[in-house]
């Protein structure tokens, strides 16, 4: 467990927050420009000093101001990676990261140096010079030396935000597989939503320095109340357990999480058993009263409808859906709500005309 309460403000500025966070997996810290999200992972650096502050991360306690107790940052074991690496550009790559390995006594490395090149696919660059590396090479260097210092917490402040589309998605994959493979927690700070819902298990929704939702990404993502509901982006993310892959149509059947239902979707061949995630963007969802047993879209849950909110523009509705526990986001014209008396308690179909799957 992660937990951080935080008091500290600037001229025009008060962030104030009280998070629980899981002590495991990824947690996005998301939000507009200026809502406090580098603030937040400069004090639980020690950075910046909160004025009123209580960090503890697991079974260690960084600052308590109650007790005046502040670990200097360079005594927190962390990870810092921001938007680009600064390496030293006299020395090879690996001596970039040995410069990582050697600050942590032999007995207390949990990361070692084949380990982290593995990880991070540069084992074939380490006799370079940063200078002769590309912009996602870089990063994934400034990672893999940052995993080399043995951190109990990995703060990510936008990594990807200096690297163009193609580069993201190049390296994209690696920090999937620190997610996956990986028992170090990560605060990954990002205003992209795409990029949250791909790689984040909960997130917390920062707005002028407080904390307006925090809780598990499927769940949080689907609810009205918050800002993320509008705009075009709307959408939940679903993360399901392959039960079958049908290699003539090459389709997996993805069970949803506690329940019978299911959703197939175009893949390529994956063994039954394994996670993945997908989003199901709310535009793509439309709601009918009867199944439609005689139509191309692959994908028909029975679902209960929760609430509504008006959407973007006065002419559509968005519709927060229940599958038999996984929430799901429809955005309907207000002519269809009408037509179909869209209700809360209402059973409908759930139509899903595409699922992105997120790997
Ligand atoms: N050292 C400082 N002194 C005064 N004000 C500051 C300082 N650092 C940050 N701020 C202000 O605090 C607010 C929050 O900044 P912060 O960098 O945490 O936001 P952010 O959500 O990370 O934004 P971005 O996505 O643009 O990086 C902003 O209004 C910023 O101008």
């Amino acid at each position: 467990m992660i937990q951080t309460r935080l008091k500290l403000s600037y001229p025009g500025f008060a962030l104030d927050v009280d998070l629980q966070l899981p002590g495991r997996g990824v947690t996005a810290l998301y939000g507009h420009s200026g809502s406090g999200k580098t603030t937040c992972l400069r004090c639980i650096a020690g950075l910046e000093r909160a004025e009123r502050g209580f960090i503890q991360v697991n079974d260690e306690i960084w600052q308590d101001s109650d007790k005046n107790i502040f670990v200097a940052p360079h005594k927190r074991a962390l990870g810092y990676v921001f938007q680009e690496a600064s390496l030293f550009p006299h020395l090879s790559v690996l001596a970039n990261l040995e410069f990582g390995l050697k600050r942590i006594p032999k007995h207390q490395r949990r990361v070692d140096m084949a380990h982290a090149t593995e990880l991070l696919g540069i084992g074939h660059l380490l006799d370079r010079h940063p200078q002769h590396l590309s912009g996602g090479e870089r990063q994934r260097i400034g990672i893999a030396r940052a995993l080399l210092t043995s951190p109990k917490l990995l703060l990510m402040d936008e990594p990807l935000a200096a690297l163009d589309a193609k580069r993201k998605g190049e390296i994209l994959p690696y920090l999937q597989r620190l997610h996956d493979e990986l028992d170090i927690p990560v605060l990954y700070v990002s205003h992209s939503q795409d990029e949250v819902a791909r790689l984040s298990d909960h997130i917390v929704l920062l707005s002028d320095g407080k904390a307006l939702a925090s809780g598990p990404i499927g769940q949080t993502l689907a609810r009205l109340d918050l800002p993320l509901a509008l705009g075009d982006d709307a959408g939940v993310v679903i993360e399901g357990r392959v039960s079958r892959y049908d290699s003539d149509y090459q389709l997996l059947t993805l069970a949803l999480p506690d329940t019978a239902l299911s959703i197939r979707v175009p893949h390529t061949p994956m063994a039954p058993g394994q996670a993945l995630r997908c989003k199901v963007q709310a535009r793509d969802v439309s709601l009918s009263l009867h199944s439609a047993e005689h139509s191309s879209i692959l994908n028909r849950l029975p679902v209960t409808v929760v609430s509504e909110l008006g959407a973007d523009n006065a002419a559509h509705v968005l519709v927060r859906l229940d599958a038999a526990g996984t929430p799901l986001l429809a955005r309907i014209t207000r002519f269809s709500r009408d037509q179909l008396n869209v209700h809360p308690g209402q059973q409908l179909w759930a139509q899903i005309k595409a699922v992105a799957v997120l790997a």
